[in-house]
């Protein structure tokens, strides 16, 4: 089977239903770094439960699209955003929104997992500590064990909380990323790459687990695997050159796109 026909098999079935909510609206999303222009003019909703992947060639944009969704941007001295972000129909750009607050509901993943240096135990409470989310060791206890749970990472770390999490090998590093994520009860997890410093039986258990956590989240991922888009996402958006080209269900976009670049992206023609 050609790559083309195994994202395509991947992908049919893959579709958001037409009575999904929107959890975070962006329009007219313009970003700059100083004088650079980096993304254009952005209309994308992001789907209650869904999972969105967005993908394009390298420098598109997608990561700054990303960092727009939990106001990372904001840590970049040079990165100015306009537009309209929206979550649950509340500005998360407006000044009295509370920012920390923020990213603790629009939680965050990276490439590279980045587990502190701290325990496994204190990698999940961490969170919780500083938002005051337990009263007491009991109900610290019981949000470390859920998180750890969700992430599917429980049953292989239950007898060594008090080991180092960068003791862990990178896929369980990636998955302790997670649980720390959706300790502090987010409505939203970003995914940067999560999977690009993965081998594939690592990968294959992170895209398992994304599969379960839209249950209980709102998923957005950045992808350089169209394979992985296809087999994560319902919706998917094609960006080029900080513009969005195309975005719909995952399985029109992978078998009949509309666009001619994002067909020449799929295919491999460029990218
Ligand atoms: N901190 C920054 N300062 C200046 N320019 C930046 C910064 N971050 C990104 N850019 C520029 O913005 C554009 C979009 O970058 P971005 O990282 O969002 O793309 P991407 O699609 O995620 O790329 P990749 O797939 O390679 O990660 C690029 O031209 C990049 O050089």
């Amino acid at each position: 089977m050609s790559v083309a026909e195994d994202i395509a098999q991947h992908a049919r079935g893959q579709a958001s239903p037409a009575d999904a909510q929107v959890k975070m609206e962006t329009r007219n999303v313009n970003v700059f770094y100083g004088e650079k222009q980096a993304l254009f003019d952005v209309n994308l909703d992001i789907r209650q439960n869904q999972v969105t992947a967005l993908i394009g060639p390298s420098g598109c944009g997608k990561s700054t699209y990303l960092r727009c969704l939990n106001r990372m941007n904001d840590v970049v001295d040079i990165a100015r955003v306009s537009g309209s972000i929206k979550l649950d129909g509340d500005d998360i750009y407006d000044p009295n929104v509370d920012v920390v607050e923020i990213r603790a509901r629009i939680g965050m993943v990276f490439q590279k997992p980045n587990p502190f240096p701290k325990s496994i135990y204190d990698n999940i409470a961490y969170g919780p500590r500083i938002h005051g989310i337990a009263n007491n060791k009991k109900e610290m206890d019981e949000i470390v064990e859920t998180s750890l749970q969700r992430a599917g990472l429980w049953d292989e770390v239950k007898d060594r909380l008090g080991e180092p999490g960068t003791g862990l090998s990178g896929g369980q590093q990636q998955r302790l990323c997670i649980a720390r994520a959706i300790a502090v009860s987010p409505e939203v997890i970003l995914m940067d790459e999560p999977c690009s410093a993965l081998d594939p039986i690592a990968t294959a258990r992170i895209e398992e687990l994304i599969d379960e956590l839209k249950e209980n989240y709102t998923i957005a991922i950045v992808t350089h695997s169209m394979q992985q888009a296809a087999r994560v996402s319902q919706r998917t958006a094609f960006f080029h050159l900080g513009i969005l080209v195309e975005e719909g269900d995952t399985e029109q976009i992978f078998t009949n796109p509309t666009d001619e670049r994002t067909q020449d992206y799929i295919t491999g023609r460029f990218g």
